[in-house]
């Protein structure tokens, strides 16, 4: 097929790069939606098992929903899909089923608005989408990085500093609420200052208990330097380690955002015995988008867990224009952030994704017996040789390291 030839055929709203103006891809708002729409239904069948992976040897199944769900998400206008992963039936232990959600988002209100407000208003935008996951039965749901604000990091301006709350924030005492009504873990990504620290800043994952407790935190362990997103400007490595926090409904770690382009990250959670892994991001098309459905699926399988993936939507255009040293010219936004939240299992199964464009709750049942079925059937916790890793990363962080490199003799020998 030509690259400019049009997949959903002849209407007006595509361009010739395929990105339309409103977020979708061509037309659609995820890639399942437009393939379904396009393919005949034996070949739709195939794609989706190559694209989705089977689960349990069958292509994953949907959930219904209450209708209280539904009855919210079509009244405030979100995305709501829900799906369940199973697992072989063992004769030694039960089902362990847990509902996880995963909320995507667009900001509330224009960025020039005051900070009270742009905030308050992120608070009206998710409180029906938590109600829909509440009474959905979720046990753990997990929202976007940096939910509680714009991702206002392109800028380099520091005067969205302000928006950075301490551990037992409004923001936290707004979920606490939430987490007791509904039984929920709630995982809160934000923007943090330390208090006891300096006022320092860090971006932060609050894990809140089912009884709106708090479980404990972990800060972002690799903050990007591509593109536009100069986080650095703003906050340092995270120094909480790779904990996992064994919840009411098993045990669960955060990967955040860019975290998720390290291999060893993922590791690193798994080995301390993390059961689902969230990965709460705010990324752009342009960017990242090939890379979105790839990274969290390789981890889950890799290291025998499930991952939620979340990415916020929409356009968050600033009241000032900025660069970022990258010769491209001055801009006033980061580009569109394309949402397609999924989970991924360890089998090599994963949901379709959420809109592209549009506010989402993403709902699965999955049941951790999962992860140590793929243990046992790949062994791939048994096969790896981490005391190779570890001598391999001892000595490539001396000084003197020198890289283990045979040569063809031949290469260098002159020609007679
Ligand atoms: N928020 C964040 O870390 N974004 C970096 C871009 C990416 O990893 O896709």
């Amino acid at each position: 097929m030509e690259t400019s030839e049009k997949i959903g055929g002849g209407n007006d709203i595509f361009e010739d790069n395929h990105i339309s103006n409103d977020g979708s891809i061509c037309g659609y708002d995820s890639l399942h939606h437009l393939l379904c729409a396009n393919l005949k239904p034996h070949l739709f069948k195939e794609v989706s098992r190559l694209l989705l992976g089977m689960n349990c040897g069958k292509a994953i199944e949907t959930l219904v929903l209450p209708d209280s769900a539904k009855v919210i998400s079509s009244k405030h206008d979100f995305d709501l899909q829900a799906f369940r992963f199973g697992a072989d039936k063992e004769s030694l232990r039960e089902p362990r089923v847990v509902r996880v959600g995963l909320i995507q988002n667009s900001i509330a209100l224009p960025t020039t608005a005051s900070f009270v407000d742009q905030k308050r208003a992120i608070f009206q935008k998710l409180k029906p989408m938590i109600d829909a996951a509440g009474s959905s039965g979720v046990n753990i749901l997990c929202l976007q990085e940096a939910w509680m604000m714009p991702f206002a990091f392109c800028t380099r301006e520091k005067r969205w500093c302000e928006f950075a709350e301490p551990i037992d924030g409004e923001s936290t005492q707004f979920l606490q609420e939430f987490a007791q009504k509904y039984n929920m873990v709630i995982i809160s990504p934000i923007l943090e200052r330390d208090d006891n620290h300096g006022e320092t800043l860090w971006n932060t994952a609050i894990i809140i208990g089912n009884h709106g407790n708090i479980i404990g935190k972990h800060r972002k362990n690799h903050i990007p330097r591509v593109g536009d997103f100069n986080e650095s400007t703003y906050y340092m490595e995270g120094n909480t380690g790779h904990p996992v926090f064994e919840t009411a409904y098993g045990k669960i770690a955060v990967n955040i955002c860019y975290g998720r382009h390290h291999p060893l990250n993922w590791l690193a959670f798994g080995l301390n015995g993390a059961e689902i892994v969230f990965n709460p991001s705010a990324t752009v098309g342009e960017l990242s988008e090939p890379m979105w459905p790839v990274e969290a699926r390789n981890a889950a399988i890799a290291n025998s867990y499930f991952v939620g993936s979340i990415n916020r939507v929409g356009t968050e255009i600033f009241p000032n224009p900025f660069t970022s040293g990258d010769g491209k010219p001055q801009h006033s936004d980061f580009g569109h952030f394309y949402g397609s939240s999924h989970f991924s299992a360890p089998d090599a199964s994963c949901t379709p994704s959420l809109s592209r464009y549009k506010d989402g709750l993403l709902i699965s049942d999955m049941d951790l017996n999962l992860c140590r079925q793929l243990k046992d059937k790949w062994g791939f916790r048994m096969t790896a040789r981490y005391e190779l890793y570890a001598d391999m990363l001892a000595s490539y962080l001396k000084p003197d390291f020198e890289p283990q490199i045979i040569s063809d003799p031949l290469l260098h020998k002159k020609s007679s």
